[in-house]
């Protein structure tokens, strides 16, 4: 099912602002839908110059980005650090990835379980190597939490996972300390359909905690944060 509602979304990516449509997944739920295959090329320009900024300080050797949407992030980042080469993680089995690592996915947008699979043959571009792992949205975190699995698996040490979007909070549960890692250059709720208008979900919201970057609760624990963010949305502040 795919249904245009006649909503949309305004969200800023890197400073920009833009408008995306909501389209319903269900019944109940919708998505302000991200096609960064639609977005054009300034768009590539302005969020692989924003994340390669931003993680060009950690020295990364290598991209790892997962397919579909997750492979123009990859490029972009690429070039922008100027390194030649990046792996992508494939999502449809081929004959030709017979010999691959995988790792279950669910992701928001899917209804079906999928695999994320890694090419053996790219083990050796990320064994020991300082790797970052992109795609364009982390929403359950499925996705982003396969990839840092199969990452792993290849003995690369991860320096961090770059989106274009956050979408809700639940992706910090599915991530743990892994969460950590995460740089988005936008954020955007999920949506629940009540009365058959789009509202976006405060229980994922509620999810959150204090971002890093915005740091006042830096040097709190994971659960003391959690509880701080909660308060402070019950609050209305
Ligand atoms: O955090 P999650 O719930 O896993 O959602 C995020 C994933 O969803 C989309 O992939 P999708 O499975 O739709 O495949 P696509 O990139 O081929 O569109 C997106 O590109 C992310 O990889
Ligand atoms: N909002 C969104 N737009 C595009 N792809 C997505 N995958 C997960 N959430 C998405």
């Amino acid at each position: 099912m795919y249904l245009e509602t006649s909503q949309t979304y305004r969200v800023q990516v890197a400073g920009e602002n833009f408008s995306l449509p909501i389209v319903r997944l269900s019944e109940r739920r919708a998505i302000a839908l991200l096609m960064v295959i639609d977005m054009g090329i300034r768009f590539g320009d302005l969020v692989g110059d924003a994340l390669a900024r931003h993680f060009a300080q950690l020295k990364p050797d290598i991209v790892v980005g997962s397919a579909t949407l997750g492979v123009p992030v990859a490029i972009e980042v690429s070039r922008r650090l100027g390194i030649d080469q990046y792996v992508i993680l494939q999502k449809s089995p081929k004959f030709h990835l017979a010999d691959a690592l995988v790792e279950d996915v669910r992701s928001i947008t899917t209804a079906v379980p999928q695999r994320l699979l890694l090419d053996r043959r790219s083990i050796k571009l990320l064994q020991g190597r300082r790797v970052l792992v992109v795609d364009d949205v982390i929403a359950t975190g499925s996705s982003m939490a396969a990839a840092l699995r199969l990452v792993r698996r290849a003995g690369a040490n991860i320096i961090g996972a770059g989106a274009i979007l956050t979408e809700g909070h639940a992706w910090r549960n599915l991530l743990g300390d892994d969460a950590r890692l995460v740089t988005s250059l936008g954020h955007i709720p999920q949506f629940d359909i009540v009365d058959g208008v789009a509202t976006p979900d405060i229980v994922t919201e509620k999810d959150a905690w204090t971002d890093d970057r915005a740091s006042p609760g830096k040097n709190l624990t994971q659960f003391q944060r959690r509880r701080a963010a909660i308060q402070k949305s019950a609050a209305g502040m």
